[in-house]
């Protein structure tokens, strides 16, 4: 997969790059990174890359020209028709099926924005999805755009070890995870639930799910408003309920 960013600051995106499962997979040519930086477009002395609110206000605004420019180089710097993308409060919340979606792409590009944003008539006309990583404002899109190279990274073909894509199963099946430990078998006076010590894998596989439908229901129950749950998802609800007593 390739994906093309537009960002005044490309250098931040070592982040993903060089490190961890993303930094392996951009290293295998699962998915390649290119950079297009809007002041590469800029013709005045002072490379400006911003420009004055219309109406007044507070701060500026990305100035047109240039990122109109990188967008387009962008664009052209992928294979086909590749889907522009815009990092911003404004955009639809980003979930696991939206990653999921894009990372079937063969092409993206995204617009990483910084200041206040950017003229509604340039969104209008080169960008076709805004998204959201979450009701919070940040001092540019370059994260949020990070953090969407990363979800989508990991559902590419090969990323992740077929173990751990099996861990993804929960969040893909719109649960939160079960709890997860490891080494030393007493913690602080805390031991390891029994179960999965006992190599019984079916077992496990269930104490697993009901972990996932518990912890779902208590901390995030409107994941579970629209869920059809399976007979079996349902008994194993039923005991979790009926365990701690809610
Ligand atoms: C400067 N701002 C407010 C801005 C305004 C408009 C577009 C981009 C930006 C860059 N900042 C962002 C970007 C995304 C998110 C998010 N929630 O995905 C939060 N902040």
């Amino acid at each position: 997969m390739q994906i093309a960013i537009v960002s005044l600051f490309p250098e931040m995106f070592s982040a993903v790059s060089e490190h961890g499962v993303t930094g392996r997979a951009v290293d295998q040519g699962k998915v390649a990174l290119n950079h297009i930086n809007p002041r590469s477009f800029t013709t005045d002395r002072h490379r400006t890359v911003d420009d004055r609110p219309y109406g007044g206000g507070p701060g500026m605004l990305m100035k047109i020209d240039p990122l109109q420019q990188a967008i387009s180089a962008a664009r052209a710097s992928l294979n086909g028709e590749p889907k522009v993308v815009y990092l911003s409060p404004q955009g639809r919340q980003l979930d696991h099926s939206k990653t999921v979606e894009l990372s079937a792409l063969d092409s993206l590009v995204l617009v990483a924005g910084r200041y206040e944003g950017v003229d509604e008539r340039l969104i209008q006309s080169a960008v076709d999805e805004e998204i959201s990583i979450g009701d919070y404002v940040l001092s540019g899109g370059e994260l949020p755009a990070m953090v969407l190279i990363d979800a989508i990274t990991r559902q590419l073909p090969g990323v992740l070890g077929h173990e751990l894509s099996a861990q993804e199963d929960s969040y893909a099946d719109g649960l939160l995870d079960c709890p997860h430990y490891t080494r030393p078998e007493v913690f602080e006076g805390r031991e390891v639930p029994e179960v999965l010590l006992s190599g019984d894998h079916e077992k496990i596989r269930r104490w697993r799910l009901k972990q996932a439908l518990g912890r779902t229901l208590e901390r995030r129950p409107d994941l579970l408003k629209d869920r059809v749950m399976s007979p079996e998802e349902q008994e194993l609800l039923a005991q979790y309920c009926q365990e701690q007593g809610i």
